[in-house]
């Protein structure tokens, strides 16, 4: 594939990746992509054209039957399973349903993310509260989820995936419960989080939100890259 920069320099790298369910469904059909360390990138497409696979298999929640997946230098060929843990650590994540737990307040939601990777406890309280205050939530650290709008719960979320420096972030349709203005403060959230180094790969249906963020799209469409705008020209729908 066409490479784009030194290999040191990229977070994600995707070469002739195939991967086929059980069911012999073929969700990625040599997929080949390069994303950089520090890019902000959109990866759209219709539903069933393999954006969540993709996500999963960056994962390591499924495997590759064929090709090489490359995630900040680790092939994941070669992780083995008692290191997937450890590997998952430096990777963020946000869902469409906010997935938090019910009975933590939002302190807790975010705490907790520290508990697992047995962050330093003097510091942990600092850094939750430092987190929420970038997203504008300090002051509802005691509240409940089921207390919080849907954008506060997204906020909370997105606090929980960034509390521990994550080096990559990636979002399933994170706005895909928001009113667009909510949806545009998530977006404003995420470059704000991209531009303090992590990178970005956020999967997403709002062709009108990603059309004015003004970012690099992957297109897939039936499992293979169709378009890709970094590589010269614009897209117009998918
Ligand atoms: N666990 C699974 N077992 C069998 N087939 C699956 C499985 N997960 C996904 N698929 C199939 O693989 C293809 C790609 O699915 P995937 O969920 O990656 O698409 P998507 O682009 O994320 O879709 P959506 O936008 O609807 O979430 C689809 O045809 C889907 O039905």
């Amino acid at each position: 594939m066409e490479k784009r920069s030194t290999v040191d320099n990229t977070m994600i790298l995707f070469d002739r990746v195939i991967k086929t369910y059980e069911t012999g469904q073929k969700a990625l059909d040599d997929v080949s992509l390069q994303i950089e360390k520090g890019e902000f990138v959109f990866l759209v497409g219709n539903s069933g054209a393999g954006k969540t696979t993709l996500l999963e298999l960056i994962l390591r929640e499924t495997e590759a039957d064929q090709g090489n997946i490359v995630v900040n230098g680790i092939d994941l060929r070669q992780l083995k399973e008692r290191q997937v843990c450890r590997y998952r650590r430096y990777i963020g994540m946000v869902f469409q349903d906010f997935c938090l737990f019910p009975d933590f307040t939002v302190y807790e939601n975010v705490a907790f993310a520290q508990r697992v990777i047995e962050a330093d406890h003097k510091r942990m309280r600092s850094r939750v509260m430092e987190v929420l205050s970038q997203v504008g939530l300090e002051k509802k650290a005691g509240c409940y989820p089921g207390q919080l709008s849907g954008g506060e719960k997204q906020r909370t979320a997105l606090a929980r995936a960034v509390v521990n420096q994550p080096v990559l972030l990636l979002a399933d349709e994170p706005t895909g419960n928001l009113d667009q203005k909510n949806a545009e403060e998530i977006m404003r959230l995420l470059e704000k989080i991209n531009r303090q180094g992590t990178t970005v790969l956020v999967v997403s249906h709002n062709q009108e939100l990603v059309k004015y963020m003004h970012k690099r799209q992957i297109a897939l469409r039936y499992g293979r890259v169709i378009k890709d705008n970094s590589r010269g020209g614009l897209m117009y729908g998918f």
